[in-house]
């Protein structure tokens, strides 16, 4: 079977002769007189007397006749073209509304004004303007006389051609030469026109058969035609189970563009997205390509994009690529668990995270499912996570925040096994414990993080954000971006912050009197910006939104400092009391 697939660009309205089955002639007398006449012949047409008073009775059938009188009086008002008296009635109605109202208000003016402005009464109105000026569509020309009657079951379809995309890939039987109907896409045209099929047998576009056309060739005759396109096809076997509308919603974990997909059947075919971008999936029939549109988008014809099957084998076939970039150059990550308020002197670059925690390339990131959740007011709040690359503003926005709220936010206090001083108390700079309760907990894996400084363990534990949580407050933690999926569980429900440096120019702009810890310095003393800093700052945003952009849940820039922290606010305000996408598992605990 040849596979190739391609979209026909045509199309949009259509009307269709079936001209399977007896041939019929115009009739010389009308279906009501048909009727009538019918029950004097069973006699001699039908032996089997339960048969006739059966036909007799359905032939009463009072219903039967008002049908055949309304499908007569229809035929009549297509016949003779019946003209509008108007085609604005809507603003008609409304400029009564307007008068009437100018007069005095008696029971009968008001009775009318109320049956104008009722909502059936103004789409009914709204309907017949569109009838009238026939806004609806363009005139079909007539079918074609010379259709084969000898044909069984050929139909023949007539569709406009519009801007819109028939959205429908057909595909050539190598050995027979048949082209078929590959697959419909949901809410496309040809969808919508509910009279192609998948499976359907093309036979002839315009009158040009097609059996021994490849399908660029058919395309070409599309691309020629002008206005109606008829299509003449032998209905294929294949049922299709009725369109209901799949409700799931995958989060995209990867950036896809169809115009770069050499695999892809039909590029046009094919819904570009970017990583986190929200897809309902409409269709997983195929095994390799299902069909999805983007969340929110009303009109909707939807796309084709790689199934997770496929996705997953596609990225196990690049692994050996994904593995080189495990030993690109490391970047300088952010050094976490600093309490920001007091601690300015622990230093940033204390913290050593081990090699192979930077990258994590064990799962495959295709698909995730995900369903909206809204926080109900009994509920913990979700973990505020923040995430970025050393010196981009994290401690600076995440102070911001405890100040403009401090009974609403608040951060974990960090573990240490260094000597507590005088001036500290336990629980407040940090919880002191001793170095070997410290290596109990990390190997019970109680630390999100934790590092070496000088002989000492520096570490944030999971129980110091539930302690946060169990308040009632936000949690704000900012951490290393690898941390993410450990946290992202039930639990925690974390939303995931991404600070982004703005572009160099800007740092050097806005960061002209900043002073940051740079990991690299030991001695610990906050010291301006280098280009360098800038242009690390810069590089490792890029890595981290490459390797871990699949989770983040909102990017901020950080250029102008208020109007990040505006934004940080407004977000984690919507955050609290908008319904968001999570994964699925996380609704069913
Ligand atoms: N938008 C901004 N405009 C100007 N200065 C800024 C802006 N954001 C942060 N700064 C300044 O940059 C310096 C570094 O910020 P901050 O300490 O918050 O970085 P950080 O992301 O927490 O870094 P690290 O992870 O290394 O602790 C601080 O002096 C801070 O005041």
């Amino acid at each position: 079977m040849n596979t190739t697939h391609l979209l026909l660009s045509a199309n949009s309205r259509h009307h269709s002769n079936d001209t399977s089955g007896n041939c019929s002639t115009i009739p010389a007398m009308s279906l009501y007189e048909l009727l009538s006449v019918l029950p004097s012949q069973l006699q001699t047409h039908v032996d089997s007397a339960d048969d006739r008073t059966f036909l007799h009775a359905m032939f009463r059938e009072r219903s039967l006749h008002s049908l055949i009188k309304i499908h007569e009086r229809l035929q009549q008002y297509e016949e003779c073209c019946p003209t509008p008296v108007l085609d604005r009635a809507t603003s008609l109605a409304q400029g009564v509304s307007r008068e009437l109202q100018a007069t005095s208000l008696n029971a009968e003016v008001k009775e009318l004004l109320k049956l104008l402005s009722n909502p059936y009464m103004e789409s009914l109105l709204s309907v017949h303007d569109t009838v009238a000026q026939k806004t609806y569509e363009p005139q079909l020309p007539p079918l074609p006389d010379d259709i084969d009657d000898d044909e069984d079951s050929v139909k023949i379809i007539r569709l406009v051609k519009s801007k819109e995309p028939l959205g429908a890939t057909i595909k050539r039987d190598e050995h027979t030469g048949a082209v078929t109907i590959a697959r419909i896409l949901r809410g496309g045209a040809a969808d919508r026109s509910g009279l192609i099929h998948v499976g359907d047998e093309l036979k002839e576009v315009n009158g040009i058969p097609v059996d021994d056309k490849q399908p660029e060739d058919i395309i070409h005759i599309l691309a020629q035609s002008q206005g109606a396109i008829t299509f003449k096809v032998v209905p294929g076997m294949q049922q299709e189970s009725p369109a209901k509308e799949p409700k799931m919603y995958v989060r995209a974990l990867f950036d896809y563009n169809p115009e770069e997909d050499k695999a892809i059947p039909c590029k046009e075919a094919g819904l570009a997205f970017r990583k986190g971008d929200i897809l309902q999936v409409m269709c997983q029939d195929d095994v390799t390509w299902w069909q999805a549109k983007h969340d929110g988008h009303t009109s909707g014809r939807a796309g084709l994009i790689p199934s997770k099957h496929f996705q997953e084998s596609v990225l196990q076939l690049s692994f050996s690529l994904i593995v080189s970039l495990l030993f690109s150059p490391p970047a300088s990550f952010r050094r976490s668990f600093r309490l920001s308020r007091r601690d300015r002197k622990t230093n940033k670059s204390m913290y050593e995270c081990k090699k192979s925690d930077r990258y994590d390339t064990a799962d495959v990131a295709t698909y995730e499912e995900v369903t909206t959740y809204r926080r109900a007011p009994t509920e913990k709040h979700r973990l505020v996570l923040l995430v970025g690359p050393t010196g981009v503003g994290l401690n600076e926005l995440k102070k911001k925040l405890l100040i403009s709220d401090p009974q609403h936010f608040s951060v974990t206090v960090p573990h240490t096994s260094r000597q507590k001083r005088n001036q500290e108390s336990d629980g407040v700079e940090y919880h002191f414990i001793s170095k070997h309760l410290f290596e109990a907990d990390i190997q019970n894996n109680k630390f999100i993080e934790y590092g070496e400084f000088k002989g000492n363990y520096y570490g944030t534990s999971l129980d110091s954000i539930r302690s946060v949580l169990a308040k009632n407050k936000v949690c704000l933690l900012d951490v290393q971006p690898h941390t993410l999926k450990h946290l992202r569980t039930v639990e925690f429900k974390p939303y995931v912050v991404f600070l982004k440096p703005p572009p160099v120019e800007h740092l050097r702009e806005t960061r002209k009197n900043a002073k940051f810890l740079s990991g690299k310095d030991d001695k610990g003393s906050a010291k301006p910006f280098t280009e360098e800093d800038f242009m690390e700052m810069i590089n490792t945003a890029q890595q981290m939104e490459n390797q871990y952009g699949h989770l983040f849940d909102k990017v901020i820039v950080n250029d102008d400092l208020s109007a990040a922290f505006s934004a940080l606010k407004v977000t984690l305000r919507k955050v609290e009391l908008e319904a968001q996408w999570v994964p699925v598992g996380w609704t069913h605990s």
